[in-house]
């Protein structure tokens, strides 16, 4: 499995320090998190920023869009350094069309579901995927509580992939801690989204390795 520190949690008058260590403790993908004050009532930063620290490491970014009709936006998050783009299905009429966009940029695609959609509203596209992002928050804000009722989905994410030969990789996102993570990854979870509880500890390898284990 991987952790994915999300820096929406890191201190924004050190980010590219914060990156760096985490990089050096331990961090699989760098979780980015793109919020417009539209979809999600909370604004957080651009590609302008995400392209500013990209010379600092060659760990996977794996970029969160909370953007309403993302597809606005593919190619400048694409030609900004992402690797990985996840948009929400809730936020674009057009989904198969968003993945096919994201894959011609020569980006990883992911597809993103809120709490309240269930699995059923993304079947037709598992096949495209490279990441499907269970949110086991409502998005807009780091720091929530995990919401239980997230496990069923990401077992039956798991049951999908397996029938079907689908190649995603399965990532949780929201009040992930060394409690949530466990049941997480026993449901079957791949990547671990995690932002309050890596920064929020002085020793983040520590933190880090206590989700992997
Ligand atoms: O997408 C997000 C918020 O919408 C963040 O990635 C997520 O909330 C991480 O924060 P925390 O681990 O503190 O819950
Ligand atoms: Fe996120």
């Amino acid at each position: 499995m991987k952790v994915a520190p999300s820096i929406l949690s890191a201190d924004f008058s050190k980010l590219g320090d914060d990156l760096v260590d985490i990089v050096s403790n331990g961090a699989d993908y760098i979780h980015i998190d793109m919020m417009d004050g539209n979809y999600v009532p909370n604004l957080s930063f651009g590609p302008m920023v995400m392209k500013s620290i990209r010379h600092l490491t060659d760990k996977t970014f794996d970029c969160h869009l909370m953007i309403e009709e993302p597809e606005r936006y593919i190619k400048l998050v694409a030609e900004s350094g992402a690797d990985i783009i996840s948009v929400h299905v809730e936020a674009t009429k057009h989904i198969h069309r968003v993945i096919q966009q994201i894959k011609q940029t020569g980006t990883k695609a992911g597809v993103v579901i809120n709490p309240g959609t269930p699995v059923e509203v993304i079947e037709a596209v598992l096949a495209d995927v490279d990441l499907v992002l269970v949110m086991t928050v409502n998005p807009g804000f780091g720091g929530q509580t995990f919401i239980p009722s997230s496990l069923n989905k990401i077992k039956q994410l798991k049951a999908l992939r397996e029938e079907n030969n689908y190649n995603y990789e399965i990532e949780v996102d929201g009040g992930i801690n060394e409690d949530t993570s466990k049941k997480c990854l026993e449901a079957g979870a791949d990547v671990l989204v995690a932002g309050s509880y890596i920064f929020s500890h002085n020793n983040r390898k520590e933190a880090i390795d206590s989700l992997r284990n």
